[in-house]
């Protein structure tokens, strides 16, 4: 290509924005619709206005309005699940079509979700098979390129590329055994080639893929495989006639080797995530020189944490990516997705933590300056960097974030303190304590967090309702949550958490070291965000949190009670933290308090104890060099929190969203008495991977999707279950749904409940057991 006619890459841009809106608004206006209360003219309308109204705000921000600098990142639902109906992979003729993939319908189950990269975003997965036909179907993306410009803005598509799409579907039902989606990449790419088509005559000047699979060593395709994939793709992208230009981005890790893979491509931009890489330093001369006619998108400004960060060390990795190329621009690490819209949505923090942080207008702002330093020069932004390094030094030194007794009780640890009695001893001690029947049943924490539960910590919250008052009303719903367990004829109970906002912030609340936000909101799938707090300090329990709750509960019951508590990592994983420390030294720090709330618990007559840690593989580093030392410190960290637990105590653990299997070895690591795990949408592949690896504690894997409204049929259940016994030995299974029932409605809810109670009933009588240790 003649370089006149190209227009440049935008000096500074991000990769994404958040989408479900500063008040989530997508939200509200999504969820209005599958109730019924809106039409789908009223959704796309809404949804049109809040797409407007990012533009606009990013350009307040500093983007260009008219250079392909705003991202047009916009989703309904989930960016893969659009990327898939694009290209025919999926068929969804209206929304209404689109989010049965997402949520199930009367003839469908929903798509498998599960986690993107290293983040706490969900991702739909797209199921491919030899015969899945591929053709360009979705146009929303062209439409909303459209939509833009006759706004009078000139914006960048994104859309996911054609071999992450590939990269993170699962072979169809259909599929022969070993068969990889990515081996249908030659048929997708004509797709692909067709939408640039498009959007070039839509006047795109520059489109984004992303290509975060090309960082990652954990998936199934190997990263050699994926490098030769990246290859292919945009070798035959690249020669593409009357095309967009392209920016391959590559977030969430080091690009690694696959550097020189696009380097060699006639891709125009590769965007490099230099927050967690970074600036490759042993490269071929042949690749140096391919690098030279390419845009270097650094992304230094972290899209996945919300510290202000060292602005004038990001600035210094541009001009280091100068040494490789002349064009360089400036951007995010990742998607700002990851992060909420406003500090100035939380005025109600104290204004010296607030000088700390970078939410995404921030990060926005952030991008803006840098930019003009690499186009005015350093010292146009001088100012702004010192101030960037003041704000830093400050939270180095601020009281709270270094306190002397938390750190003698962290420098005095043993390796006792990591080790429980050994398990046969603590079977036997349990089994005579709780007499159990085999197969036991139990839920998994949480009852549906009903309207009247949530109007009564709104009214707690806006001064309508006094401490007393509240309190009295979750008696109340705890009193009819067990009533309805013992109805039921579960066997281990919970209380419900109705008491619990969230099961990290909750938490995050009553220890010191943590702060929590108001509008926070980042989007965890679909319509369900969550609002991570901020741990910005030494962590420390001034008082128990949960104990007079789980006293009363088990004050109602003669059977036993589950205290309930987030472990360690999920807390981290789940809350924005401090990176001025190891994340080690702050997941101990939490499970001290932690393991000294067990010990209040046991105190109070509570019998077993369950630590969730659904976030463990969530964290696991992408990179295989890394994952050995994130195991070892997370596993130790579970181990602190539940080491000081009885004998007698049975410890439970609840792992959800992810696939397990690549961490089998660590989950037995744990050594929690028993770990119920994620397993209906699946098919209970997990239950392989743990016969296969000989897990001799107490499993419960999920016998139903909590995502998912659909009420299981005891047929299905009891086939479930009985697949389950016939790999994992009685004395091992526990009978339970996949997840918490918070996000569940109670008619659903008692009517699954029931069907799992009589399934296994069932099952008992069918491996015709009697109790356990009888
Ligand atoms: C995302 S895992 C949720 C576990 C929690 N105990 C609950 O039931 O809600
Ligand atoms: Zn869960």
């Amino acid at each position: 290509m003649e370089s006149v006619s190209i227009p440049a890459f935008p000096t500074g841009t991000i990769l994404g924005y958040p989408r479900i809106g500063r008040r989530r608004e997508l939200k509200r206006a999504v969820e209005a619709f599958w109730r019924g209360d809106i039409d789908v003219t009223e959704l796309e309308s809404r949804a049109r206005e809040l797409r407007r109204a990012t533009r606009e705000r990013l350009a307040e921000l500093g983007l260009g309005r008219t250079d392909s600098s705003i991202p047009e990142s916009f989703s309904f639902y989930d960016q893969v699940l659009d990327a898939a109906v694009t290209v025919g992979a999926v068929s969804a003729a209206d929304l209404d079509a689109y989010f049965a993939f997402a949520r199930g319908d009367a003839s469908r189950a929903p798509l498998e979700m599960t986690k993107w990269f290293d983040s706490n975003y969900h991702y739909l997965v797209p199921e491919i098979g030899p015969e899945t036909e591929f053709r360009l179907t979705g146009d929303r993306i062209v439409a909303e390129f459209l939509e833009a410009k006759a706004d009078g803005f000139l914006t960048r598509p994104v859309i996911v590329g054609p071999v992450t799409l590939l990269a993170l579907a699962k072979p169809s039902a259909e599929a022969p055994d070993g068969f990889a989606p990515l081996s249908r990449l030659e048929d997708v790419l004509p797709v692909y080639a067709e939408l640039l088509g498009r959007l070039r005559a839509a006047g795109a000047e520059w489109v984004q893929l992303d290509e975060p699979a090309l960082v990652s060593e954990s998936l199934p395709d190997t990263a050699d495989t994926l490098r030769a994939a990246a290859a292919a793709a945009y070798g035959r992208l690249g020669r593409v006639e009357d095309r967009p230009q392209l920016f391959v981005a590559a977030p969430y890790a080091e690009l690694g080797a696959a550097l020189a893979t696009l380097a060699g491509t006639e891709v125009e931009a590769i965007g490099l995530d230099l927050v967690r890489g970074n600036i490759p330093a042993d490269l071929f001369d042949c690749t140096r020189d391919a690098l030279k006619t390419k845009t270097l998108v650094g992304g230094v400004i972290d899209g996945h944490n919300i510290w202000r960060g060292d602005l004038a060390a990001a600035f210094a990795k541009l001009e280091l990516l100068r040494e490789l190329s002349p064009r360089v621009a400036v951007s995010t690490s990742t998607s700002l997705l990851h992060v909420p819209h406003d500090t100035a949505d939380e005025p109600q923090l104290e204004a010296r933590l607030l000088s700390w942080l970078a939410f995404a207008d921030q990060k926005v702002a952030q991008v803006a300056t840098l930019a003009a330093g690499l186009e005015r020069g350093a010292a146009a932004i001088r100012g702004a960097l010192a101030e960037a390094s003041a704000a830093l030094a400050d939270r180095l030194s601020a009281p709270g974030v270094r306190v002397p007794a938390v750190r003698e009780r962290l420098a005095g640890l043993a390796s006792a303190d990591f080790e429980r009695a050994p398990y046969r001893q603590r079977v036997a001690e349990q089994d005579a304590a709780l007499s159990l029947p085999a197969l036991p049943t139990t839920t998994i924490g949480s009852f549906p967090q009903t309207a009247e539960i949530r109007r009564a910590r709104a009214a707690l919250a806006a001064g309508r309702l006094d401490a007393a008052g509240y309190e009295a009303e979750m008696r109340e719903e705890i009193r009819r949550v067990v009533a309805l367990q013992e109805e039921l004829g579960l066997d281990v109970l919970v209380h419900g958490e109705p008491e619990r906002n969230d099961m990290v912030q909750y938490f995050a609340e009553q220890l010191d070291g943590f702060a929590v936000t108001v509008n926070g909101w980042v989007q965890s799938y679909g319509s369900r965000c969550t609002r991570p707090s901020i741990l910005w300090g030494d962590v420390s329990r001034p008082a128990p949190m949960t104990v007079e709750w789980s006293r009363f509960a088990q004050s109602l019951t003669a059977k036993p009670m589950k205290g309930m508590l987030t472990g360690p990592v999920t807390i981290l994983a789940w809350s924005f933290v401090r990176d001025d420390q190891p994340l080690a030294d702050t997941a101990n720090q939490v499970a001290l308090a932690l393991r000294d709330e067990i010990a209040d618990l046991e105190d109070a007559g509570i019998r077993i104890v369950q630590v969730d840690e659904p976030a463990l593989r969530e964290l696991l580093p992408l990179k295989r060099a890394a994952q050995a030392a994130y195991l070892d410190w997370s596993v130790a960290s579970f181990r602190l929190a539940t080491g000081g637990a009885d004998a007698a105590t049975q410890v439970h653990t609840h792992l959800c969203y992810s696939e397990f299997g690549v961490v089998i070895d660590a989950i037995r690591a744990l050594d929690a008495d028993v770990t119920s795990i994620e397993a209906a949408r699946s098919r209970m592949e997990v239950v392989d991977d743990l016969s296969r690896s000989r897990f001799d504690h107490g499993i419960g894997p999920g016998v139903y999707d909590i995502h998912s409204p659909r009420v299981p049929g005891v047929g299905e259940l009891t086939e479930l279950l009985t697949l389950a016994a016939a790999r994992i030995p009685e004395r091992q299974l526990w009978v339970n749904p996949d997840c918490g029932l918070k996000t569940r409605g109670y008619d659903e809810t008692v009517a699954s409940l029931r069907h799992v109670v009589a399934a296994a009933r069932a099952v008992r009588e069918h491996v015709g057991a009697g109790t356990v240790g009888a």
